[in-house]
């Protein structure tokens, strides 16, 4: 464990100095002189292709930054990763998500021999689940068989599932149709249950904790819509599974403790799509399927655990945000998916690095002076290119690009994918490419341009290019590249985190909203006696009376 701040390492100091001969150097410039960059600066692992060549690195700056990556110590994290160590240590827990993935039953994880076992009983006890729902013999109140799921959960417990069941919906159970409840505005609750039936329905209780008010508060609700709709309280059995770490909540709550499927405080909710958590994703695209995730993702596990750092992907993705972040002077990070089943995956990554990564105390509590997690942001092409791709081309701001794109579509129509893809190809290009003023003033010259027009415009058509981007291709996607994929930015975050010192385990920065908002609660009544609160919140908290009082 780092006693030094990594920015105090000479290996830190080292990138500095070299950061300010960078800025002199365009990508242009480096493609240029070397035609083997694409060769140099690219790796493959099962299908997945990274392409990291159009970034402003060169040989010595991806030097630096492995120099700097052994002097934080990440193979040391790595292994204590891998092998259980308390590596949440604000917690005192191990992060053993990648156990999760491992397929063998048996067998010592760091030393416990008690972790395979008990993961692949809960896989099991998934299975009979799936196998239940899926071939109609999970029958309702009615004996009808399920034909909607509908997964009540949160963040980590709402994130991922629906991100990989949109994902893999060329995978999906013809019959059933996967619903998501996330928000505790009534909307969400109130529109997915619009037009379904309680006979036929199952709810999926997801929470680690269960205390979370949204899914509780959720839950609730949803359990007296059963009732209401002709539910008995002997039914819930049949409509009610639980996902959680708390069986004493979870039999309160009236699930009954055979429907309650377990995990362990040792899987962060932002990286438990792998444990039951993932109940909804293996309901719609059955168990085999799942399984195939749980293996890509443990391929990555694998490649990460065993590659040398240099040949390594989640450890280039991770030490080229590190570049950009703390010695180019990039706040933001893109996420851009040419894939529409991709679409949630921008928000699914938002808290995965997020929430792991937005800190500014070290491990050893320390305040950090250099920044640390970046604003993580995307949508899928090209609906973005008609959104915000004009501050990525032209704007004050640098900001590097992932994109992401299957080479194959599960919905060949036509040209579109082929367009999907050129449109992709041609971003990156654009980007690092760019068009200078001599360009623009030539093709407005033919295109009929005066000379003043071409004075007054082509500023404003320049483009400076030089900016960077990661390329992701793969054949199709399939449950096990998404796999690939989701542990490779997993590992990516971890990564980071190590160079940072900082723990990418915890999440305390979500704690003080929840409790201020149980004390405005209580101050939104009505009759509620004056209580302590800054000006603005006590108008704005008068106001909400005022309005909801007026029809
Ligand atoms: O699964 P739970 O315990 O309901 O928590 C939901 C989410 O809430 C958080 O704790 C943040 O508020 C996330 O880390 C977590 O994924």
């Amino acid at each position: 464990m780092m006693s030094i701040t990594p920015a105090a390492s000479p290996a830190w100091q080292a990138l500095q100095t070299h950061a300010k001969t960078m800025h002199q150097i365009t990508l242009q410039d480096l493609f240029a002189h070397d035609e083997q960059r694409f060769d140099r600066f690219s790796l493959s692992l099962n299908g997945l292709l990274l392409d990291y060549s159009k970034n402003r690195i060169t040989d010595e700056t991806l030097q630096l930054l492995l120099n700097l990556a052994e002097a934080t110590q990440l193979p040391q994290m790595r292994e204590a990763l891998f092998t259980g160590e308390a590596v949440n240590l604000t917690e005192g827990r191990a992060a053993l998500h990648t156990a999760l993935r491992d397929p063998r039953r048996d067998g010592a994880v760091g030393g416990d021999m008690t972790i395979l076992p008990q993961i692949h009983a809960v896989l099991d006890q998934m299975q009979d689940c799936v196998q239940r729902i899926r071939e109609g013999d999970w029958k309702g109140f009615t004996d009808e068989p399920i034909t909607d799921v509908v997964n009540i959960g949160i963040g980590g417990s709402d994130l991922g599932p629906l991100m990989v069941c949109e994902a893999l919906r060329p995978y999906a159970h013809p019959r059933l149709r996967m619903h998501f409840v996330s928000n505790i505005d009534a909307a969400h609750l109130l529109q997915a249950l619009a037009g379904l039936k309680p006979q036929t329905t199952l709810f999926i209780i997801a929470s680690k904790t269960f205390t979370t008010q949204e899914t509780l508060t959720n839950a609730h609700s949803a359990r007296r819509w059963f009732l209401e709709q002709g539910g008995q309280e002997e039914d819930i059995a049949k409509h009610f599974v639980a996902i959680s770490t708390n069986p004493r909540a979870v039999s309160e709550f009236g699930i009954d403790p055979a429907n309650r499927f377990g995990f362990w405080d040792w899987v962060g909710g932002r990286y438990s799509l792998w444990s039951a958590i993932g109940l909804s994703i293996a309901i719609s695209v059955g168990m085999d399927r799942f399984r195939e995730l749980l293996a890509g993702a443990h391929a990555m596990d694998q490649h990460f655990r065993k590659a040398p750092l240099a040949r390594n992907m989640p450890v280039i993705l991770g030490l080229l945000g590190v570049w950009y972040h703390n010695f180019l002077g990039a706040t933001a990070h893109a996420v851009l998916p040419y894939d529409q089943p991709l679409h949630r995956l921008p928000a699914y990554l938002q808290q995965l690095d997020m929430e792991s990564n937005g800190k500014s105390v070290d491990r050893q509590g320390r305040a950090v002076h250099y920044s640390t997690g970046p604003i993580i942001f995307g949508e899928p092409g090209t609906n973005g290119q008609h959104a915000f791709y004009q501050l990525i081309h032209q704007g004050s701001h640098l900001i590097p690009c992932d994109f992401l794109a299957p080479c194959q579509s599960h919905y060949p129509l036509g040209e579109h994918h082929e367009m999907l893809l050129a449109n992709m190809l041609a971003q990156a290009e654009a980007l690092m490419q760019g068009k200078t003023q001599e360009q623009v003033a030539h093709e407005m010259q033919e295109a009929g341009h005066s000379p003043a027009e071409i004075a007054a415009l082509a500023p404003h058509r320049v483009f400076a290019g030089n900016r960077p981007s990661n390329t992701l291709l793969f054949p199709k996607l399939d449950p096990k590249t998404l796999g690939m994929l989701l542990a490779l930015y997993e590992h990516k975050v971890f990564v980071q985190g190590v160079i940072w010192n900082i723990n990418s385990f915890d999440q305390w920065g979500v704690e003080l909203g929840k409790q201020l908002a149980r004390q405005v609660l209580k101050d939104l009544r009505q009759d509620a006696p004056p209580s302590p609160h800054d000006a603005s919140t006590q108008a704005l908290i008068q106001t909400v009376r005022r309005y909801r009082q007026s029809s």
